[in-house]
């Protein structure tokens, strides 16, 4: 039999979640389906573990860093990775409750755990059974990827290392790039022996050069070592249980060991476990659905929301997928894709904060702009605090004196960046900012005086 519905979501990520609470809260009908953890990635697996790890990794760095600033403190600091995993586990848990109560007292909503694949474009399985309704809303997700020369190994993921117990005596990390740093740094400062191995000339490289340059320094420094132009291309285990990690590079070893493998080499949306070709919905050469400015597929009623439409990577993005469909579909509202301007921070220590383009991009698109640039060492700040590593970028349209870009390494830098943000989502020029009187002493004193200065 066939159970109806007026809306089906799939995939209880930072789009589906709250949409399906929207859709229940005016009067629809809504089947919710997970296979996996109530509350997806971001909150299991993604950003509150790595974030919750990042402040204990912060902790210890502090504990062992005291003497600059002329504070001694007794050697023998140490981390216990299962206290900080019981911690996260604890933040984990009170969310995820959070969402089941909601679920709970949500009579529009009946939620399935299980796996759903499509029948038809108005039609799902789900555990043997099959679900109808015009609006489906995919928000399925990503996974990491695994290449062929490392299946079968018990490589570790993003989700199997935050259920490490033990701290690795040596990681190796393959990919440098926002999931190998992130790990990298934390786990260097909780005491393992950490090597990052990237493929590419630089970590990073969607970056701009100086960029990728301050962060490897930076991570260096705290003694993190790095094998760039490196191809893993395999690894195998020894008796003694340790990795001989292979990899493919000119200069340095072909191999070494390590005791522990994480895979950090990019993510696949869950789009090929849906079975599409039931729907006739596009998808990309790399599975990612084809969506509108309005998130809606080729197949009207369809949508996809989050990393599974591959226009935004983050949480907050796919938050925003939910936002404009909700929006439209209730608010009679005009919310589009083309709206959002790109944004996130990569929370290493200290931490990148970006917005729209980078310098790089610029020069690829060939613009008039005109740029400032200040390094953390001159802010007053960041040498109170004694931590000056990293610089401020802002770059301006020559034209229309509008922001186009931005760029904050440096403490604070994810903070930071949101000020710059908001004058670009207000369309002003960035006479704005620069004529603006800020807090003293902080570090984004120094974005006004940084904009006097353009170049
Ligand atoms: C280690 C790590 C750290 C990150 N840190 C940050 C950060 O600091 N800031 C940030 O903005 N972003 C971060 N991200 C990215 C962020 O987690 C994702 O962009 C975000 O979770 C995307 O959410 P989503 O809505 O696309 O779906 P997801 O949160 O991925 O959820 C999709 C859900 O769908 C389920 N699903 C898949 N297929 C099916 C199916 N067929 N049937 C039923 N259910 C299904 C999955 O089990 C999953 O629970 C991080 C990611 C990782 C991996
Ligand atoms: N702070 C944040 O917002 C945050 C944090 C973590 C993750 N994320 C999300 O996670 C995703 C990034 O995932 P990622 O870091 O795994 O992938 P990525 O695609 O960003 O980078 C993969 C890296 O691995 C390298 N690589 C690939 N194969 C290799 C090989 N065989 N040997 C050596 N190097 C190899 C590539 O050159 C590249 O630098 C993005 O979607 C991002 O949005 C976001």
């Amino acid at each position: 039999m066939t159970m109806k519905f007026d809306a089906i979501v799939i995939g209880s990520g930072q789009a589906g979640t709250p949409l399906v609470f929207k859709l229940a809260g005016e009067g629809m009908k809504v089947a919710f389906i997970e296979k996996e953890h109530l509350g997806g990635t971001c909150l299991n697996v993604g950003c509150t573990p790595t974030k919750t790890y990042v402040a204990s990794a912060r902790r210890m760095y502090d504990a062992l860093n005291g003497e600059a600033l002329g504070v001694f403190i007794p050697k023998g600091a140490k981390v216990d990775l299962l206290k900080v995993k019981e911690r996260k586990d604890k933040l984990i848990q009170k969310s995820v409750d959070g969402i089941a109560k909601g679920l709970d007292s949500e009579k529009n909503i009946t939620f399935y755990k299980g796996e759903a694949k499509f029948v038809s474009s108005k039609t799902i399985t789900i555990n043997g059974k099959t679900l109808e309704a015009d609006k489906i809303f995919i928000n399925v997700g990503a996974r990491p990827l695994i290449p062929e020369p490392f299946q079968g190994l018990d490589y570790l993921t993003n989700q199997s290392i935050l259920e490490l117990d033990k701290l690795p005596e040596h990681l190796a990390i393959i990919g440098g790039s926002y999931i190998g740093l992130e790990f990298g740094q934390m786990f260097r400062r909780f005491g393992s022996q950490v090597t990052i191995v990237e493929k590419a000339d630089r970590i990073i490289s969607r970056e701009d050069e100086d960029v990728s340059a301050e962060i490897q320094k930076v991570m260096e420094k705290e003694g993190v070592e790095f094998r760039l132009e490196a191809e893993c291309i395999g690894a195998k285990k020894d008796k003694d249980g340790s990795f001989r990690v292979k990899v493919d590079c000119e200069k340095g070893e072909p191999e070494f060991h390590a005791s522990h493998l994480l895979l950090a080499v990019g993510r696949i949306p869950n789009t090929d476990l849906l079975n599409l070709e039931a729907t006739g919905v596009e998808v990309n050469k790399k599975g990612y659905i084809q969506v509108n400015d309005e998130l809606e597929t080729n197949i009207p009623g369809i949508y996809a929301l989050g990393d599974c439409n591959g226009k935004g990577a983050f949480t907050h993005t796919s938050y925003n997928d939910f936002e404009i469909v909700s929006t439209n579909l209730f608010e009679n509202g005009k919310r589009k894709l083309s709206d959002r301007i790109l944004t996130y921070a990569l929370f290493v220590d200290p931490p990148l904060g970006r917005a729209g383009i980078s310098l790089k991009d610029a020069k690829e698109k060939g613009l008039n702009v005109l740029v400032g640039y200040k390094k953390m060492e001159e802010v007053a700040r960041a040498r109170e605090k004694g931590e000056t590593d990293g610089f401020m970028r802002v770059i301006v349209d020559a034209e229309s004196n509008k922001i186009l870009g931005a760029t904050v390494l440096g403490v604070g830098g994810d903070e930071i960046i949101s000020g710059i943000l908001n004058v670009m989502y207000a369309d002003a020029p960035y006479t704005v900012i620069r004529d603006s009187v800020q807090v003293h002493p902080t570090v984004s004193e120094l974005i006004p005086t940084l904009l006097e200065d353009l170049e």
